[in-house]
């Protein structure tokens, strides 16, 4: 099986690195820098500067013409926007969140607005945090009538001593945190209700419908201070079952961040997901040496090869070595670094802009 050939490990000894760093810094990198020749001898120890990289995707399959500009457009604006938080200082967990709502708030994904429906024609979604740093983490799942199920997701890692909640038990926990109650119409597109309606067909093979249009959302981030970050969110599988919970709140399936290792988010087929760790097992090969690009390479290959899976993932390590990969047709993803802005579609796509 060859997977998508998104890669992005990016240099870590380039110069221009100092772009960006705080002014702190910049007075030893021009030491470092006049009193060196050759660029390789400049890298300075990359946890003390990180590049930091924020990268998104706006879910794995096939995304439909009509849609397939909408849905890159929307990663690009996102990624912008979440690297606008890193380079002014902000957290890693800041931007990976406000990316991600931002994305829940464009109804072309598959996430907030624009969740897929239940078979009962409901919108329930699943969301996780988590931060690099101190392992903290935070998910809720079948979560209805929130706007940003990713800002419930942070609030249960923020104020409660729980990893998860779920249902009517998450809706209580917004209430009491003030988050305003939205209708159901408000997160439902036509879109969605003719996905939905389509699939009711006694001949419908939801799942394969899914795996053709997709939509999940998330990302990864390293801020300045070298700290790396997690989130998803997700409407989940197109008519599931009521209560269905997916991979996206599930830690080490959904998504996670270690500092000693790395952040990862994927999109795909929950239940596949779900049954190889697959963030956790793409962590694992980089705990053993490999790349972020070979370390989900090999996690998507078994993934296929075991449970016949398809999924993308975003994957950065601690130095800002990112890679966006997939073994699904597409995946629109972003990446930004050093005032670059790295984004694609299709498999062997890396198309290139200032930010
Ligand atoms: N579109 C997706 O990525 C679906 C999500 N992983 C789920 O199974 O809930």
């Amino acid at each position: 099986m060859v997977h998508g050939c998104i890669g992005g490990s990016r240099k870590r000894c380039n110069p221009f690195m100092v772009a960006g760093r705080p002014p702190l810094v910049l007075p030893f990198l021009k030491q470092l820098i006049l009193s060196s020749r050759s660029p390789t001898t400049l890298c300075p120890p990359s946890r003390l500067y990180p590049l930091f990289p924020v990268i998104v995707h706006g879910g794995a399959g096939h995304t439909p013409k009509g849609r397939a500009e909408l849905s890159t457009a929307g990663v690009r604006e996102a990624t912008k926007k979440g690297y606008a938080i890193l380079k002014s200082g902000g957290s890693a967990m800041d931007a990976v969140v406000e990316t991600v709502a931002i994305l829940e708030n464009n109804p072309v994904y598959n996430a907030g607005r624009g969740s897929v429906l239940t078979v009962k024609g409901e919108v329930q979604m699943d969301a996780l945090v988590m931060d690099g740093r101190t392992l903290a983490c935070g998910a809720v799942s079948a979560v209805r009538r929130v706007a940003n199920p990713i800002h419930l997701a942070r609030l249960v890692m923020d104020k409660t001593s729980h990893v998860c909640l779920t249902a009517e038990g998450a809706s209580q926990f917004a209430r009491a945190m003030g988050i305003p109650e939205v209708t159901e119409e408000s997160l439902i597109t036509d879109y969605a209700r003719k996905r939905w309606r389509d699939n009711l067909n006694p001949g419908a093979n939801p799942v394969e419908c899914q795996m053709g249009k997709m939509g999940t959302v998330g990302a990864v981030a390293v801020d300045l201070q070298g700290n790396l970050a997690s989130a998803t969110s997700t409407g989940g599988m197109i008519n599931k079952m009521e209560g269905r919970v997916g991979d996206t709140p599930c830690v080490g399936c959904g998504g996670y961040a270690d500092n000693n290792i790395g952040a990862v988010s994927p999109t795909g087929h929950g239940e596949a997901i779900m049954k190889v760790t697959l963030s956790r097992l793409i962590l694992f090969h980089m705990e053993q040496g490999k790349s972020p690009e070979e370390a989900s390479d090999l996690a998507l290959a078994y993934m296929w090869e075991r449970v016949n899976g398809l999924a993308g993932v975003v994957v950065v390590d601690p130095k800002g070595t990112w890679a966006a990969r997939f073994n699904s047709s597409q995946m629109s993803w972003a990446a930004a670094q050093q005032d670059q802005l790295h984004y694609g579609l299709y498999k062997g796509e890396d198309f290139t802009e200032p930010v």
